[in-house]
């Protein structure tokens, strides 16, 4: 039987699209001695070899048909944290416009989510395990994936300071165009929160973070003190 090593500490953080999920998730990892899980590159990650493979992403059928045959690994270091599909270095091509207009529909398909939970689950109970514990950043990672966790925290923003942080991360016309930036933003997180299987929401014993006028140290130190005071017994 698995045993969790007694100070280990299982932290979820959920929340929309561009609050700041993965480099609040990082740092805090590192900061703490932890592992870190990006979730959503596993959906990126799946998403890019459906096509990459000539998978139709619209048709839900071939989704799940195909959905075991990739093998996905991701490296849990926060200081250099990896991804791979079928042994490639998938870390670039998952980040591509392509990937993510189609990743809400792959993700949102029953059997692609069952592979990846199963997934996600095995990584943080080694995490668990074998190190003081994980972050794991996503969508629905406090409602789902570990609703056991020590740990849950749902950050948000508005969408205005989403889509300015988006911007600055873009270059030339892309960049320019924050109109159009934050109405994909919004598309995203429509078809994330809508989708019937685990959709993106927060849990009921989460703690809600409004990152809008927070910069990032600020979010940081905020979830560093509530880990803190958790492994102090404190919360
Ligand atoms: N509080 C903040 N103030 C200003 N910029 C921030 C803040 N938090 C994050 N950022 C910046 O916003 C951008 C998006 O952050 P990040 O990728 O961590 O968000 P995310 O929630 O993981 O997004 P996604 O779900 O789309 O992957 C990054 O460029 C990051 O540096
Ligand atoms: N736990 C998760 C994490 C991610 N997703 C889906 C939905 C997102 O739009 C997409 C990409 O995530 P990002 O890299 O932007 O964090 O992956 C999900 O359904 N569940």
């Amino acid at each position: 039987m698995e045993t969790a090593a007694p100070s280990a500490v299982i932290v979820a953080i959920d929340g929309p699209s561009g609050t700041g999920k993965s480099s609040t998730s990082k740092a805090v990892a590192a900061k703490l001695g932890l592992r870190y899980l990006d979730t959503g590159a596993q959906y990126r990650a799946i998403t890019w070899w459906m096509i990459s493979n000539g998978v139709d992403t619209d048709d839900a059928q071939a989704v799940a048909v195909a959905a075991g045959k990739p093998s996905i690994v991701s490296g849990t270091d926060p200081a250099a944290p990896t991804i791979t599909v079928d042994g490639l270095d998938a870390a670039g091509p998952i980040r591509t416009q392509e990937v993510t207009s189609k990743v809400s529909a792959v993700s949102a398909v029953p059997e692609v989510r069952t592979l990846i939970t199963e997934l996600q689950r095995s990584i943080a109970a080694e995490a668990a395990r074998d190190a003081d514990g994980i972050v794991v950043e996503g969508r629905d990672i406090g409602t789902t994936v570990l609703p056991d966790a020590d740990l849950k925290i749902f950050l948000t923003a508005s969408a205005e300071a989403r889509a300015a942080r988006r911007s600055g991360e873009l270059r030339g016309k892309e960049a320019a165009d924050l109109a159009a930036t934050k109405a994909a933003l919004i598309k995203r997180d429509a078809a994330d929160s809508g989708r019937k299987t685990s959709p993106l929401a927060k849990a009921g014993d989460a703690v809600e973070v409004d990152t809008t006028e927070l910069t990032l140290d600020q979010v940081i130190e905020c979830v560093v003190t509530l880990v803190e005071e958790k492994r102090a017994g404190r919360r």
